[in-house]
This record gives structure tokens, sequence and C-alpha cells, in this order.
């Protein structure tokens, strides 16, 4: 089933083009990696699928609706670094705010959405600290609690913006592999990334981006050096690019 379908986008933001006819869906199970350099549009077309820019042109469908903020169904990890760590509340009432579309801004918690908040901070081994206030979390817990915020209302696309920067290996693979999982078991899981080592070894799918979807493929479908060079603009005599392209 196609959860996510992007159709022709076109996307300007101040004046200048940022997405070009972009074409991306994703279907339920899929873990995909949007790949692209500095600037390429990526976090735009996250920002895109989630409503927050309007694109000039084409759209964004998700389960088959046109896409509009606060869409159920929709999970978000934002970049760690535009979220208000400073704000003092405790882990659980961050991953609290996850559920402000199902609960309304002023309503009472109820017993079922503290039961969510449980179980998703369950899923990302965060629950032993859940009463922490989360300006006190380290980077790779805070990235974790991002996660869980993304996961309350148990998402059919889940949109992660750079989950690994800045993490050490072991939250790298922990992540790595809960998205992995979430993916198994029938989410959408679409990952913008510079960590291509880790793409390359965990997405079914990437698509590589430079203002336009440049390829999109498996993994091992992407050989094709003209491929990297046209995206990230690499030197053909990368050593990067002889890595990326071995058969
Ligand atoms: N609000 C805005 N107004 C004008 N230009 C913007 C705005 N937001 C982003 N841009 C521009 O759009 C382009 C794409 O930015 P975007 O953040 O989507 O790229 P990205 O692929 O996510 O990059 P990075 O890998 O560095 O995070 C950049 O040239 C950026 O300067």
């Amino acid at each position: 089933m196609t959860v996510l379908q992007v159709e022709d986008v076109s996307v300007a933001l101040g004046g200048r083009t940022v997405l070009r006819d972009v074409d991306l869906s994703v279907e339920a199970g899929e873990f995909v990696g949007l790949i692209g350099p500095n600037g390429a549009g990526k976090t735009t077309l996250l920002r895109t699928v989630l409503a927050l820019v309007r694109p000039s042109a084409g759209s964004v469908l998700v389960q088959g609706r046109r896409a509009r903020p606060g869409a159920p169904g929709v999970g978000y990890v934002p970049q760690r670094h535009e979220f208000a760590w400073d704000f003092p509340i405790s882990i659980e009432q961050t991953v609290m705010t996850g559920l402000v579309g199902r609960q309304g801004l002023f309503r009472r918690p109820s017993a079922s959405d503290w039961r969510l908040v449980a179980d998703a901070l369950d899923r990302v081994g965060m629950a032993h600290l859940r009463t922490r206030p989360v300006g006190e979390l380290s980077g790779g817990q805070r990235q974790r609690v991002l996660v869980a915020r993304a996961l309350a209302l148990h998402p059919s696309v889940l949109l992660l913006d750079e989950p690994f920067t800045g993490l050490d290996m072991p939250t790298q693979e922990l992540l790595s592999d809960l998205f992995t999982r979430l993916a198994g078991e029938g989410t959408a899981v679409l990952m913008t990334t510079h960590d291509l080592l880790e793409a390359l070894a965990r997405c079914g799918r990437l698509v590589l981006l430079n203002r336009t979807v440049v390829a999109d493929a498996p993994p091992d479908r992407l050989r094709d050096p003209e491929l990297w060079v046209r995206t990230f603009g690499l030197s053909e005599r990368s050593p990067l690019l002889a890595f990326l392209t071995a058969a």
C-alpha cells in the first residue's frame, strides 16, 4: 500500500526554486533513505510532506489524502537542534507533546495517553528515565526522546531528519535497529541522512536528491558513478566514489 505519494512537486523559497519536479512514493513497510548534499532540499521535502511548506506545483498525498499540518498518521523527528531543550519539562511530558494532535492543546492527558507515552519510551529504551528533565539529557538520549515523541501515535509514515548526527555507534545502532523493526511492522520510514554507510546498509531503497530526484533505486542498483557525481558533485577520482560504486 502506498502511504506517501509526492507527485511533480516543486517548491520555491525566498524567490528561489528549492525543489523541482520531485516524484517520490513510499510503501508501507519500506525504509527509504533520502540522500543528497547540504542544501539539496531534503528537509524542505520533509517539511512539504508535513504541509509546513506549500509546493508551488504538484501534490503530496499521505494515505491517499492531501497533506495537511498535524495530519494523523505522520510522525516527524526533526533535527535535534530544532527542538527547545531548555523548556523545563520532563522526558514523559516531552513525549506527551507528540499527542497534541490527538488530545488538543488544553485537555488533560488520559490514562490511555500516558500508556502511549510509556510504550513509546519503552521502545527507545528510555522508560526508566521518564521523569528526568529533558534539559539534562545527552545528545543521544535527546534523539531517543524525539523518536519516542514521533512514535507515540503509531504513525503510518515516519519522517526522520538526520537522526544519526552526533550519535555514538551503539546509539546509532539502537535507533537503526528500531527503524528497521518499525519498517518490518509496516511503517513507511523516510529518512534523510549524511551517513552513507548506514543508509547503504539499512535502507531498502535510496532516493538521491539534488533539488530534483537524480536516482531512486535499491542500493545495489546505484553503482553508476555518474549518479553520485551528479548528486554530490564528487570528483571522479574520489575514493568515496570508488567505494560507493564497488561491485
Ligand atoms: N525559509 C527559507 N527561505 C529561503 N530559502 C530557504 C529556506 N529554507 C531553506 N532554504 C534554502 O533551501 C535550500 C534547501 O534547504 P534544505 O534545508 O531543504 O536542504 P537540506 O538538503 O536539508 O540540507 P542539509 O543537508 O544542509 O540539512 C537551501 O539552499 C536553503 O538555503
